[in-house]
């Protein structure tokens, strides 16, 4: 049992572009934290991965700095885990709260991937398990679902949760800049994870998913359950496809609860998406995320701020530790996972989509009629169809016999759409499927 006046113990296990933030922010602003909290909060220590590197970065006392995070772990009331990946970090929290301790976390592959063992472990020990900045970084987003929507009923969550592939998407639009340049930008500003493949190939974006879909539909879903792709196939053709469509192109993170004769379902999923310029996603740039929440009773909710970058995502630790710390000292602990409604994840095949299709097609008679009945026979029906000539690019003559046709569906099944591309691909009329995009917002 802490003692009245004794601080709060607060362990923090790595000390890069989170950690560091955290640690400085926990010494700078050590009064008034302990105001809030009730007790003072006292660092006891920083585990790195090596010795003798200088850190004084972390604007701490240079013997708070440790390579022992197991020794670490069992001399703390919070553990604050900013280390990253699988392992060691799922031992270090399993081994924190055999000691009793909370943990604050901001990892969300390990969440995505093994929550329930996380949360059963919280359980089992009577200890908190936070991790608001895992997702959407300074954005209070998880709470907000988990706490404040808990008498509500969540229909769907849709955002932008990655800031890397935003930043990127954004300045392939605006500025025109060069994907690896752009990627290198994002690093370096300490968007990016460490592997940058998690955030350009989706699997960032894809956790997240699964961490919003679990708090919001009271279902377990893991990174598996999400359809993911990412944006290393999003090409300029297609940001400029957008761009003639008056549209943007989004990494979107899309979680709906699903009506179903046989019962609810979920759908989870990450892809790149064609939006209106006019919605408002279109207006999140740079690294910016934005989350909307639709709920039965509460309407449309918007959520927008910063989500990455060592800053941004230390406010919402620091606010995932004072909310433990108070816990300690009223005694109690906060809501702990609510997985009843277990309902099934359904396949990507089934989430109902639509499609924006360009094709380099032969500019003969009949061709319009036969990509028309390919929609057709898959029963997707076509919104809009627009035919362009191609023109020479050298000296802008018209290429002969050669058109675009860019054709825009109604919501059909994704798996419906999927086919009718295959199909279209192989019909000898067109030349080449230039660019397929699922559109949304419209
Ligand atoms: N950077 C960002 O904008 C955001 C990061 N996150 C999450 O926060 C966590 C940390 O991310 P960053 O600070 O960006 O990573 P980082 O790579 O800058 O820092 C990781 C730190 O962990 C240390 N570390 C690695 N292995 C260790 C070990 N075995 N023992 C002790 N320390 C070890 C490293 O030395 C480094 O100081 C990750 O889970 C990341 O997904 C979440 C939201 C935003
Ligand atoms: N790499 C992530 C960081 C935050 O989670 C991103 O780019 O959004
Ligand atoms: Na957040």
């Amino acid at each position: 049992m802490d003692s009245e006046q004794s601080p709060i113990r607060v362990a923090l296990l790595g000390g890069g572009t989170v950690g560091g933030a955290v640690a400085r922010k926990l010494t700078s602003n050590a009064d008034a934290l302990a105001a809030r909290v009730g007790r003072p909060l006292e660092l006891v220590g920083i585990a790195v991965r090596r010795a003798g590197r200088d850190r004084s970065d972390l604007g701490v006392d240079p013997a708070l700095v440790t390579t022992d995070a197991e020794d670490l772990v069992a001399r703390a009331d919070i553990v604050v885990e900013v280390i990253g990946g699988f392992e060691p970090a799922r031992s270090l929290i399993l081994a924190a709260m055999e000691h009793g301790a909370s943990v604050v976390t901001a990892n969300k592959a390990l969440l995505a991937e093994d929550g329930p063992t996380l949360y059963a472990a919280a359980d089992a020990h009577g200890v908190d398990l936070y991790y608001e900045a895992s997702v959407a970084g300074a954005i209070p987003i998880l709470r907000p679902i988990h706490e404040s929507l808990a008498g509500d009923d969540v229909r769907s969550v849709l955002g932008i949760v990655n800031g890397t592939t935003n930043f990127v998407l954004d300045a392939m639009d605006s500025t025109g800049a060069g994907y690896s340049e752009t990627v290198e930008r994002a690093q370096a500003l300490g968007y990016a994870e460490a592997d940058p493949t998690a955030d350009l190939e989706g699997f960032d974006a894809a956790a997240k998913a699964a961490i919003l879909a679990s708090l919001a539909f009271h279902t377990r879903v893991s990174s598996a359950d999400v359809y993911r792709e990412g944006i290393s196939e999003v090409s300029a053709g297609d940001i400029e496809a957008a761009r003639e469509m008056d549209c943007v192109v989004k990494l979107l993170s899309i979680c709906e609860r699903v009506p179903g004769e046989d019962g609810d379902g979920v759908s989870v999923r990450v892809h790149p998406a064609m939006i209106p310029r006019s919605h408002p996603l279109a207006s999140v740039r740079e690294a910016f995320n934005a989350v909307f929440v639709d709920a039965a009773a509460a309407g449309e909710l918007m959520f927008y701020g910063q989500g990455a970058g060592g800053d941004p995502t230390a406010s919402a630790v620091l606010g995932d530790i004072v909310a433990v710390a108070r816990h300690r000292v009223a005694g109690g602990r906060g809501p702990g996972e609510t997985a009843y409604a277990d309902l099934p994840v359904l396949p990507m095949g089934d989430a109902l989509t639509r499609y924006h299709v360009s094709l380099d097609v032969a500019d003969e008679p009949g061709v319009l009629a036969k990509v028309a009945a390919v929609f057709a026979e898959q029963h997707v029906s076509i919104e809009t169809v627009r035919q362009q000539i191609i023109e020479d690019r050298d000296d802008g003559r018209e290429t002969r016999g050669r058109a675009q046709l860019i054709v825009v569906t109604h919501v059909a099944p994704d798996s419906a759409l999927a086919a009718t591309v295959d199909t279209l691909s192989a019909l000898p009329e067109v030349a080449e499927v230039t660019s397929v995009m699922r559109v949304v917002g419209f």
